[in-house]
């Protein structure tokens, strides 16, 4: 079982360590200890199918968040951001609370940090100082909240001399970042520990795996943000899809006469039923009707009260929820799932056309996210329309979605012609954005997985 390297920086030739360092002995009057590092990530294909149990394709992308850290015995934890919209936070480290209703920044680290102290059942954890200093845009799809999740684990992990294997450390950041109320699948965090510089990966489920993908050599990826944002936890938009997916395989799993309440994913529906996923399409058509479940209809299905539906099937802030769409979301799920496994074996194959097989993938990927699974905008839409007529070979929203970033698929020798018409047609026909245009639209290789580092 791996473990997450430790390595060596120096701030004076790296001088993003050097100003973190700075910033920590202006907060704290001390040099710190050590620096933990955890990427973003960007996700080529498999888009809101990690948590139906379906592997999924991102890459960890250069933009990080980085803390720098020195642990006490005062019992206390205090954080300090480099960036002044994030305030200072402090608190009893023995007694971590979780704000789900006001997802502030802080929590997030809290999710990491309790987490941690959890898994390994710490009674006496150390006290931490720390500045935390992050590059990747917030609520774009570039998983900025993973990151911080997955880095703040790191750091209580070194500091309470445990240490867990990149695989273990996922898996329960996966579950930790739960506590802010999403409940996303492990993509994030699986490619934050798990990732190589040079490689996309594909990220299996249960158990959790990762390989190597070898992209394309005459095609660079280029993210471009739609500059709309939108927070997971503070909206239920994330969660509706996630009980809309539970549903919809619970319905198909009580139809064809399996224990319904033993099922959350489709996966594992899908596995049960011993179909392919071209049958589970199929069964999708037979046994759901397009239009919306009203929850009556769902409890009248399953043969329960609403109240028991709440416990079996709906999260905290669904429970208001009126109606469900599951035809079209099961459809998204199953099919992108088919995607996902015919990029990879085109990557593997490499056939003379693959880029080109490889981008018509991408944009199916968009249209099913747009009209089945719902979950772009007009601005998004409009970005990816931008993309694909400024010479991408495919483009698609990346990460959650309802806004955020695409990722585009280039020809290796037109990047720059990409960048300055995508400039054109969409940064500069804003007056908001014609200055931004640097932070958010970029070329990107695929990145390291999380580290810590010694001076
Ligand atoms: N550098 C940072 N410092 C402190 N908090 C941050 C930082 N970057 C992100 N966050 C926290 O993470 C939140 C964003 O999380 P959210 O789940 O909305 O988006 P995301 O993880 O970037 O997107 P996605 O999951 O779609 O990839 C921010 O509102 C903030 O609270
Ligand atoms: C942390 C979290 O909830 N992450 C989720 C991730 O698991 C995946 O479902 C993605 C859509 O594909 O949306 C978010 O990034």
């Amino acid at each position: 079982m791996e473990n997450v390297p430790v390595g060596k920086v120096s701030v004076e030739i790296n001088s993003r360590y050097g100003r973190i360092k700075d910033k920590f002995m202006g907060s704290y009057g001390k040099k710190p200890d050590y620096y933990a590092r955890a990427s973003g990530r960007v996700n080529l294909i498999g888009e809101h199918i990690d948590y139906c149990g379906y592997s999924v394709l991102p890459m960890a992308i250069e933009q990080d968040v980085i803390i720098a850290v020195s642990s006490n015995d005062s019992g206390r934890l205090q954080l300090v951001n480099t960036n002044m919209e994030y305030g200072m936070f402090e608190c009893d480290i023995n007694d971590l609370s979780i704000n789900k209703e006001k997802p502030v920044w802080h929590n997030y680290f809290l999710c990491g940090l309790k987490g941690l102290l959890e898994h390994c059942k710490v009674t006496s954890p150390k006290g931490l100082q720390c500045v935390v200093d992050g590059t990747i845009p917030k609520s774009a799809g570039l998983s900025s909240s993973s990151a911080l999740v997955c880095c703040a684990a790191l750091v209580t992990m070194h500091a309470n001399g445990q240490a867990l294997s990149k695989k273990e450390l996922s898996d329960m950041c996966a579950h930790c970042e739960r506590f802010i109320g999403t409940e996303g699948g492990g993509m994030d965090q699986a490619i934050s520990f798990m990732a190589n510089k040079g490689t996309a990966k594909l990220i299996e489920f249960n158990p959790l795996k990762s390989t190597d993908v070898e992209l394309p050599e005459d095609v660079v990826f280029v993210i471009s943000n739609c500059c709309v944002e939108l927070n997971k936890a503070a909206t239920s938009h994330f969660n509706i899809r996630v009980v809309e997916c539970r549903l919809a395989s619970q319905i198909i799993a009580k139809t064809k006469g399996l224990k319904w309440r033993e099922f959350k994913r489709f996966a594992d529906v899908q596995k049960a039923l011993g179909l392919t996923l071209d049958e589970a399409i199929n069964v999708v058509k037979e046994i759901l009707h397009q239009e919306p479940y009203t929850k009556e209809e769902v409890c009248g299905i399953l043969e329960v009260t609403v109240d028991e539906l709440a416990q079996t099937s709906l999260s905290a802030n669904t429970l208001d929820v009126k109606t469900f769409k599951l035809h079209d979301r099961a459809t998204h799920v199953f099919s992108e799932a088919n995607r996902v496994l015919q990029f990879k074996k085109t990557c593997d194959l490499k056939p003379a056309d693959a880029s080109v097989v490889l981008g018509n993938l991408m944009k199916d990927s968009h249209t099913s996210c747009r009209d089945l699974y719902q979950c772009s905008c007009d601005d998004l839409d409009r970005l990816v329309d931008i993309c694909c007529q400024s010479g991408a070979l495919g483009s698609r929203l990346t990460g959650a979605g309802w806004g955020g970033c695409a990722v585009s698929m280039v020809p290796a020798n037109q990047v720059d012609s990409f960048i300055k018409s995508v400039t054109e047609k969409y940064y500069w026909k804003d007056d908001r954005l014609k200055e931004k245009v640097t932070e958010n639209l970029f070329a990107t290789q695929p990145g390291g997985g999380a580290a810590i580092y010694l001076e």
